[in-house]
């Protein structure tokens, strides 16, 4: 796990070489200070030889700063070198989440995907940071300090060895009951980030059904959540400093009673304690640090790993080795297909046998859950099929390369989102290089074209994130337009004309069948009135195909599109029976 995401240190690695090797003079120069310290006391302050204190205290100064250099360097580093880790950590992670098909995102969810991409990196950026630095610093601290305590006094070191075993135990303890609460908060994130991410989403029918309390209430368990986890494992935590000033008081107090008596019996002298103390804090203060570093970094091991796993998902649907990288024509044939969606019970779609042929017109109707829509993702592969063989041009989609195969078959969804820019900008998604007047062209067959002149700024209109302000039924057309802009061999609108009033998307329908009689177009629809003129109509029901036909021999042999036909139009009757219109969407432009 630590290897794949050291990959991403790259140009950092100097810098992070640096910073231990730094750390390693600081440490060395810190320890070695109190040592000459005490040697001026005893040699210097004592018998009053003024000469040995102005030289060693020159020494002493002089380490001092180099030891602040030293140690500004290695914090400078460090930091550095943590931030750069993390930003390539972001991007590899990110690019991987662009290479990832529909079932790997349903794999990690959203929410999932978003801690992984914020809170663990920061935590895997504050761990690699402590790694470079204070994980070197803590341990040679301690080796140092004991070193020269040894070297000082063999006798008082002596008392280390008892002091040091009994606190790494309580120290291990309190670490050892953090830990676990430390590793949950995670998951909280995940549903805190769940909440944030539906809400925003969502916000325009939280505020249509006015639920801001229930949903600030939601949030607030998630965050409480968060809270309870956290105060918990900090409370232990906390315990550390309390017993940390206890061990020191009681220690000092060791070291001063066994010293005062050994300066007594002349076997130490004064400077020898002054040092001693010096590296009694050192010792201690860096089994501290020592147990602060082991709890963050086991902490952090959490996110590494949630990090590691984003990063090795293995994307679904990828090229194949020898693609193909140009599709023929925009025929299509479903050879006893079936599709079941990753932990689903059922197939959605199950055994469908279809052809379709260039340029034909093709409509897709069935009850909601019928598999309408699952059955015509299979085309574009944004799911690969678990059985059969879908062909776009007469080749396997899983033998094309994914940018020619996606770019011969556009597909507009019902609620498919235009991105904040304008409307030139968001149109030309679909062709970089086309010319203002591509775009024209594209928005008149797609009957947006009058609306946009109507704005102030026309095609320059700037389209508020998630296409905000504009009508369901106008953001339906652009993106209908953005489609059209790439030229497919296949459209596929997937209920993508909804919000769309009949007269206008059979204005559109006109268009696309006058103007791009070679491209195939595919149309899911609810409404007979949208399909009626279609090539063939194909019936679906509980993932299969129930009948294929024009509206006609449907209407003949096909009894759930007859059933479905009868419906609308009694619906439609009443509807003039109560005096009401029933091309109620987006019957006029905003
Ligand atoms: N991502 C998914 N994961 C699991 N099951 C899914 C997923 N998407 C759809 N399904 C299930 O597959 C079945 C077919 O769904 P699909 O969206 O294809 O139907 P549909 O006919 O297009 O419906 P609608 O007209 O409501 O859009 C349904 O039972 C649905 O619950």
């Amino acid at each position: 796990m630590v290897k794949i995401l050291l990959k991403s240190v790259r140009e950092y690695k100097w810098m992070s070489l640096l910073s231990p090797l730094l750390v390693t003079i600081e440490v060395m120069l810190e320890t070695y200070i109190p040592f000459i310290m005490g040697n001026i006391i005893d040699y210097g302050i004592t018998p009053g030889n003024l000469g040995y204190i102005s030289s060693w205290g020159m020494v002493l100064v002089g380490l001092a700063v180099v030891s602040l250099i030293v140690g500004a360097g290695a914090s400078w580093f460090s930091s550095h070198a943590a931030a750069g880790f993390a930003q390539n950590l972001r991007h590899d992670e990110f690019a991987q989440v662009q290479k990832f098909s529909f079932a790997n995102i349903e794999h990690f969810s959203t929410a999932s995907v978003v801690t992984r991409l914020t809170t663990d990196i920061t935590n895997v950026q504050q761990a690699y940071q402590i790694s470079i630095r204070i994980a070197f610093r803590a341990p040679l601290m301690f080796i140092f300090s004991m070193i020269m305590s040894f070297r000082v006094s063999q006798q008082m070191a002596l008392i280390f060895a008892i002091v040091v075993p009994i606190l790494a135990v309580v120290l291990y303890l309190i670490i050892h009951t953090a830990y676990p609460l430390f590793s949950h908060v995670f998951r909280r994130y995940d549903i805190l980030n769940r909440v944030v991410n539906e809400n925003l989403r969502g916000i325009r029918v939280i505020k249509t059904f006015d639920r801001q309390e229930e949903e600030i209430n939601k949030f607030k368990d998630a965050s409480n959540g968060i809270f309870t986890i956290f105060s918990k494992a900090q409370r232990l935590m906390s315990l550390n400093a309390p017993v940390m000033t206890f061990m020191i008081n009681t220690t000092m107090l060791i070291v001063s009673w066994v010293g005062a008596q050994m300066i007594v019996g002349k076997s130490l002298e004064t400077g020898q304690l002054v040092a001693l103390f010096s590296y009694t804090m050192s010792i201690l203060f860096s089994l501290m640090m020592l147990s602060n570093i082991i709890t963050m970094l086991s902490v952090s091991q959490a996110s590494a790993n949630r990090i590691a796993a984003v990063l090795q998902e293995k994307p679904s649907i990828v090229d194949p080795a020898k693609p193909v990288t140009t599709v023929k024509d925009g025929s299509v044939t479903f050879d006893h297909v079936s599709m079941t969606y990753l932990h689903a019970e059922h197939p959605s779609v199950a055994d469908v046998s279809l052809q379709i042929k260039p340029g034909e017109f093709v409509g897709i109707i069935g009850a909601t859950g019928s598999g309408k829509s699952t059955l015509v993702q299979l085309i574009p592969r944004l799911y690969d099929v678990t059985k059969g063989t879908v062909l776009v041009g007469d080749v396997d989609v899983r033998n094309y390369a994914l940018r020619p195969l996606r770019d011969a078959v556009a597909m507009v969804l019902q609620n498919n989102t235009l991105f904040s820019g304008t409307i030139y900008e968001n149109l030309r998604w679909g062709d970089p290089n086309a010319t203002d007047a591509e775009v024209e062209k594209a928005a008149q067959m797609a009957q947006a074209d009058s609306f946009v002149q109507e704005m102030p700024k026309k095609y320059d209109t700037y389209i508020e994130q998630g296409g905000s302000n504009v009508s369901g039924g106008q953001n339906q057309r652009l993106t209908i337009a953005r489609a059209l802009l790439k030229k497919p061999k296949i459209l596929i609108l997937d209920d993508s004309t909804s919000a769309v009033d009949t007269e206008t998307e059979g204005k559109i329908m006109t268009a696309l069948r006058t103007e791009l009689p070679d491209m195939t177009k595919i149309m899911i629809s609810q409404r007979i009135t949208s399909i009626a003129q279609a090539d063939q109509i194909i019936v679906m029901d509980d993932g299969q195909i129930n009948g294929v036909g024009t509206h006609e021999e449907l209407l003949k042999s096909n009894a759930i599109y007859r059933e479905l036909n009868n419906s609308q139009q009694k619906d439609v009757q009443d509807t003039i029976k109560e005096g009401g219109d029933s091309n109620a969407p987006d019957a006029g432009n905003k």
